[in-house]
């Protein structure tokens, strides 16, 4: 089972606890990587830190909060190695990782309830990359990655 390095803005502070809480119910171990309270912080420096970890740690996966999810999404695509979705409901959560193999999840606290964003999280550490002409394509994403590092 892999771990979960979670993390939000002051956007998503508050669905960030509340799924701390179910990560647990759920058997997952958890990194909580901020913020600490609903005081204004900057989504980049959080974003960062759930990507630094999941990019460097191949037993983690993310989530990242931010209020509406598309801030972080761009953060955490900017980090080799990670792959980064913004995803709203039930099918963007399963196709990111049918096809995407996603893995950090990016939801928007100011747009999703509680109960949907448990039933995304659940969904979305459940459902498993499915591979075949999918891996072609993931492959070709990290491809286009590659060629931006600077060795
Ligand atoms: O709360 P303020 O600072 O107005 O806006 C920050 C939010 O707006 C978007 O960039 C992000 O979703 C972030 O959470």
């Amino acid at each position: 089972m892999k771990k979960v390095a979670i993390g939000s803005d002051h956007g998503g502070y508050e669905l960030k606890e509340a799924l701390k809480g179910y990560l647990t119910e759920l058997g997952y171990e958890y990194l909580d990587f901020g913020c600490k309270a609903k005081e204004s912080v900057d989504y980049p420096d959080i974003a960062f830190l759930v990507g630094e970890c999941v990019a460097t740690n191949p037993d983690y996966v993310g989530i990242m909060i931010d209020g509406v999810g598309v801030g972080s999404g761009m953060v955490l695509n900017k980090i080799p190695g990670v792959r980064g979705a913004v995803c709203w409901d039930l099918s963007s959560v399963i196709n990111s990782r049918e096809h995407n193999n996603a893995n950090v999840l990016s939801i928007g606290g100011q747009f999703i309830g509680e109960g949907l964003a448990k039933q995304l999280v659940k969904k979305w550490l459940e459902t498993d990359f499915a591979g075949g002409r999918h891996d072609r394509r993931v492959t070709k994403v990290m491809e286009i990655e590659s060629r931006f590092i600077k060795r």
